[in-house]
C-alpha cells in the first residue's frame, strides 16, 4: 500500500467522524481575505506559500513544538503570500484547531492542506477560516474532482488543485483550475526531483486564467531559480522553513524575479 492510500484510508475514518461531530472549532465570522490567484498574477517575484509542517511521513517529526500562531506570523511579517496549515493529525500532526488559531493571527489568504476526499472537510476548512484548500488529483476520480471543486468554489473558497504529471495537469485542465501545484514528491519513493515541475511546465497552458506553483522540496535561492525559470509564479516551502534559524532571511531568498521580469 502506498503511502497516499495509508492517507486515504485514514481520511474514509475521519470524514464519517467530521460527519457524526458539532462543529467544535471556532465558527465565527473573520475579514475576507485577498485572493491567491490574483496575488500570484500580479507579482513580478517568485511568491512564497509557507507551510506550517510540524512532522511528516517522509521525514517524521520536523519541528514538533512550533507554535503555529508564532511560525504563522513570522511568515506573515517576511512577506509570505499566503499560509499553509497542515491540517491532519495522524501523519503530519496537525490540526484544524492550528489552522482555525491561524486564521485569527494572520491577514494573508490562508490554505488549508489536507487530503480532501469529502465536502464535509471542506466546510471544516472554511469554518476554521481557510480560503484556499488543496484537491489532489492523485487521489480522486474525475467526477469526485469536479465535484469537490465546483462545491469549495461555489463556498466562495479558492482550490488549489496538486498533480504529479503531465497526465494529471491534464485532469487537472479539464476541470478548469485556475491555481495549479506540481507536487516535486514522489509519494511512492518520497523521492524529491524539481525535473517534475519543469517536465509539467512543458505541457502547461501559462495564460491570464490560470498560476503554476511548484510544491515540495524547496531549500534554497538556487531550488527557487529553478522554478522560477519554469514558470512557477509561487513556491510551496514547508520543511526548509520550519527548520530555518531565520525565517525572514530564508523567505526573502527564495522571492526571486518571475523568468522573463528583468532584475
Ligand atoms: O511531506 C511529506 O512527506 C509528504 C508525504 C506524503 C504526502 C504528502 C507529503 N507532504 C505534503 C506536502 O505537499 C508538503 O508538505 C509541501 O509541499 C511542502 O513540502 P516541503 O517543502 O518539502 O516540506
Amino acid at each position: 500500500m502506498t503511502i497516499l492510500e495509508k492517507i486515504l484510508q485514514t481520511k474514509r475514518i475521519e470524514v464519517k467522524q467530521l460527519l457524526m461531530e458539532e462543529c467544535v472549532v471556532s465558527c465565527e465570522t473573520l475579514p475576507k481575505r485577498p485572493s491567491l490567484f490574483e496575488t500570484l498574477q500580479k507579482s513580478h517575484q517568485l511568491e512564497v506559500i509557507s507551510e506550517m509542517k510540524r512532522a511528516s511521513p517522509s521525514k517524521g517529526m520536523i519541528a514538533g513544538n512550533t507554535d503555529p500562531v508564532a511560525q504563522a506570523t513570522a511568515y506573515e511579517q517576511a512577506g509570505a503570500a499566503c499560509i499553509s496549515v497542515l491540517t491532519d493529525s495522524t501523519f503530519f500532526k496537525g490540526s484544524f484547531d492550528d489552522l482555525a488559531s491561524v486564521a485569527k493571527a494572520v491577514q494573508i489568504p490562508l490554505l488549508c492542506k489536507d487530503f480532501i476526499i469529502h465536502e464535509v472537510q471542506i466546510d471544516r476548512a472554511k469554518q476554521a477560516g481557510a480560503s484556499v484548500i488543496l484537491l489532489i488529483v492523485a487521489a480522486l476520480d474525475d467526477m469526485t474532482l469536479q465535484r469537490l471543486h465546483n462545491y469549495a468554489t461555489n463556498q466562495g473558497l479558492e482550490v488549489l488543485v496538486e498533480v504529479h504529471d503531465a497526465k494529471e495537469l491534464g485532469r487537472a485542465l479539464a476541470i478548469n483550475a485556475k491555481l495549479i501545484g506540481v507536487n516535486n514528491r514522489n509519494l511512492k519513493t518520497f523521492d524529491v526531483d524539481l525535473a517534475k515541475t519543469e517536465e509539467v511546465a512543458k505541457h502547461f497552458p501559462f495564460n491570464e486564467n490560470r498560476v503554476f506553483i511548484s510544491e515540495s522540496g524547496i531549500m534554497d535561492a538556487g531550488d527557487a531559480k529553478r522554478a522560477a525559470a519554469a514558470g512557477a509564479s509561487a513556491v510551496l516551502v514547508g520543511e526548509s522553513l520550519m527548520r530555518s534559524a531565520s525565517v525572514e532571511d530564508s523567505l526573502r531568498s527564495l522571492q526571486v524575479p518571475k523568468a522573463g521580469v528583468p532584475l
